[in-house]
């Protein structure tokens, strides 16, 4: 049978469920009137659930005595369901039972038969409308869900008995839970212990007090998956009033990654790569630590610096690889001689570093246990090694510091173990040696002396001063630099005092470098002036200094800087210098020959000088050592040797000249065997360049 259609059919489509024809066509009309359209009609309960899958109606208005098994009831429940479509009961019955069923099946609307048209179109208007807002807020609801589960953080939403309500995809991913077996659950099962025994009493105490660990800002804590395995989360949690019931929203965050990443910074900057051993900033670390324990304590902790003998030759002739091995085989032995507690650290290269805690408070007592743990390890690294399929052997020197509360630095206490370590080393390798407080003193002096001298440079302190050269008549043709420091509070320091020093450490580098440079500075002063335009300067070079490989250029660079006239420049080399690669100092000094400087060998006579390659040298002049010139007059065996470096130097082509001449019999002894030049107290004494001019007045000819 059909119904009647619509003539205007925009307020709505209706499927209407009514088992009575003629009722049926009646409300259809009333329908049709009101500017509904009838899309179907059913009679029976699966007829209805059928049709509205079919028609997809906007509403079904739904009789609840049905013909058939099924009444209106339970087919408005179905059609709800599947098609969450909204139904209206239009119906004779009212009786509670059957309103209370109805009610389940949450309808849009309730007309009592008989009803008015007015009532009809009421409850039509107001179920379309709530539907359509029904829809709308599924549809906002359903474009929410999909923004969070395009997240990649896991939003979890929970009611205030810590019951989760909802979830995004990110949870389930998360934590390995299908969303059903969380629904619903507890939170807490999303914790390891103990916290998921807790996490009940801390939502108590959040609804007494207010307090809340993880509320607001993000907290570290760990998560649990379904598979049972731990993983580090950030979690913040905020709280909200949802339908009058108070709601948690909680942002989860996975930040295994970042841990991760943060770990492999931490390996990284405080353990070795090598052996895997905390690293020298690590060590440094814990050192403090330590004395600040051993402050509290009382007692003495230990530190045992430990260098591979002879490690260079295991890496020359085994390749690095082999170096590498052994080093990672002494790593793993190592800590097998101490406690869990005490720290065995790679120091860089060859180098480790054990600290010892918690060693007695006696003294005496402490240094014992410390001597039997280095002991200990002299044993364990005599083992033979397995490096690449070959057995080798190798000894560690080990130096011992002992420390109680921090008195002294941690540098000056690594300086310390440097030391004894070096004193090991020093006593024929292979063994222990304790720190000696003498022996520090006296490193501590050279490194006060290091930083000085730095200092010294940068605040101008150093000095040249000049002492006059004569020649076979008297007549003064140049002078010898000579550096001396202006120290503050020392006072004037002679050069025998930090040369050497300076030598050792390199210092003297920048220090030569200054020298040349304020030597050339005073030959161009000189060249200004009549009596000294054509005096030649002689300036002491260190063997380090002449064996940099840029070292012709720094003494081009030091003329060109001033333009002094490099023919007025004499180097002074000695003969120590000569005794490694004497191709190369043959090449620099022909290199500088070649712009006009000259050379002189200094201190001749003392050293090893081989007569072959002295002829190969380019030199122009011969010192005769003071200590010669000194017993000169009293020793024969001085005076011909002075004879024999005069008779030398002049079969060489050279000219000949002699320090350290104080007396007028010495210059007279030295000018009969033919002596070209002198230098040395008698003449003058090293002096400023300001002094050089009156001293000039009363040089005696
Ligand atoms: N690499 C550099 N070495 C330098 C430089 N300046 C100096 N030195 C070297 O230091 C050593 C000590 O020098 P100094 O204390 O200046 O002693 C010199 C003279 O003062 C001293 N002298 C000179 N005449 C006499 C004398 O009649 N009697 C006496 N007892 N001493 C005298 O002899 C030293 C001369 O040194 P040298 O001619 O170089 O051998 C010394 O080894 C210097 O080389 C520098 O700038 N760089």
């Amino acid at each position: 049978m059909s119904l009647p259609g619509s003539l205007c059919a925009n307020k709505g489509r209706i499927l209407v469920v009514e088992d009575e024809m003629i009722v049926a066509r009646d409300i259809a009309q009333q329908l049709v009137a009101l500017g509904y359209q009838v899309v179907g009609h059913a009679t029976r309960g699966q007829e209805a659930i059928d049709l509205a899958g079919a028609l997809q109606p906007e509403l079904v208005l739904m009789d609840i005595q049905l013909a058939g098994a099924m009444d209106g009831i339970a087919a408005a429940q179905a059609i709800r369901l599947q098609f969450l479509l909204p139904v209206v009961f239009i119906t004779a019955f009212a009786a509670d039972e059957v309103l209370a069923r109805a009610k389940l099946t949450e309808p849009f609307g309730y007309i009592l038969k008989p009803f008015s048209e007015r009532e009809l179109r009421t409850v039509l208007e107001m179920a379309l409308y709530k539907h359509q807002a029904d829809s709308q807020a599924r549809d906002a609801a359903r474009h929410t869900q999909a923004i969070l589960d395009g997240m990649v953080d896991g939003v979890i939403t929970l009611n205030a008995q810590g019951l989760i309500t909802s979830i995004n995809q990110a949870v389930s991913t998360l934590f390995g839970y299908a969303p059903e077996e969380l629904l619903g659950h507890n939170v807490a099962m999303l914790m390891p212990s103990p916290h998921r025994s807790l996490h009940g009493g801390y939502l108590r105490r959040h609804q007494h007090t207010g307090a809340g660990c993880a509320m607001g800002q993000g907290r570290e804590v760990d998560g649990q998956r379904r598979d049972g395995s731990v993983f580090p989360i950030s979690v913040s949690v905020s709280e909200l009033m949802h339908n009058g019931q108070t709601q948690f929203i909680g942002l989860v965050h996975d930040i295994t990654q970042r841990r991760r990443s943060e770990e492999n910074i931490y390996r990284l900057a405080f353990y070795d790569k090598l052996t895997g051993l905390p690293n020298r900033r690590l060590l440094m670390d814990r050192l403090k630590q330590a004395l600040i324990t051993s402050t509290r304590t009382g007692q003495h902790g230990a530190l045992i610096l430990l260098d591979l003998d002879h490690f260079k030759q295991i890496n020359e002739t085994f390749g690095l690889d082999a170096g590498d091995e052994l080093l990672q085989q002494v790593g793993q032995r190592l800590p097998t001689c101490v406690r869990d507690d005490d720290t065995v650290s790679r120091f860089g290269g060859d180098e480790f570093m054990v600290m010892l805690e918690a060693l007695s408070s006696q003294p005496q007592e402490a240094a014992i246990q410390a001597e039997a743990i280095a002991q200990k390890i002299l044993l364990a690294l005599a083992q033979p090694y397995r490096l690449r399929g070959h057995t080798h052997g190798t000894t560690p020197s080990i130096g011992v510091v002992m420390f109680r509360q921090a008195q002294v630095s941690l540098d000056d206490l690594l300086k310390m173990t440097d030391v004894a370590m070096y004193q090991a080393k020093a006593a024929g390798r292979n063994t222990v040696r304790f720190f000696d407080p003498a022996l520090q003193a006296l490193a501590l002096a050279r490194t006060a002396l290091e930083e000085n001298l730095r200092r010294g440079l940068a605040l101008q302190e150093f000095v040249l001063h000049y002492q006059i050269q004569v020649d076979h008549q008297g007549l003064p043709t140049g002078a010898e630099a000579l550096l001396r420091w202006q120290h503050p509070v020392r006072g004037m320091v002679p050069p025998a005092q930090f040369i050497p020093l300076a030598e050792e450490t390199g210092f003297i580098l920048p220090l030569g470098q200054w020298v040349l440079e304020s030597a050339c500075r005073q030959l161009v002063a000189w060249s200004h002036q009549r009596a000294t335009g054509s005096w030649t300067l002689a300036v002491n070079v260190s063997a380090l200094q002449f064996a940099q490989p840029d070292f012709v250029a720094h003494v081009t660079s030091a003329l060109q800087a001033t333009s002094a006239n490099p023919t007025l420049l004499k180097l002074e080399l000695t003969e120590s210098m000569l005794v490694g690669d004497v191709q190369d100092v043959i090449t620099k000094m022909n290199a500088l020959k070649a712009q006009g400087v000259s050379f002189a060998l200094d201190d001749f006579g003392t050293g090893y000088s081989s007569l072959s390659y002295l002829k190969r040298l380019p030199l122009d002049q011969l010192k005769i050592d003071q200590s010669f010139v000194r017993d000169l007059l009293i020793n024969p065996n001085d005076a011909v040797i002075a004879q024999t470096i005069v008779a030398l130097g002049h079969n060489l082509g050279l000219q000949v000249i002699a320090e350290g001449v104080e007396t007028v019999g010495q210059h007279d002894y030295l000018a009969s065997i033919g002596c070209d030049a002198f230098q040395g107290y008698y003449f003058g004494r090293p002096v400023p360049a300001a002094e050089l001019a009156c001293l000039l007045k009363q040089i005696r000819p």
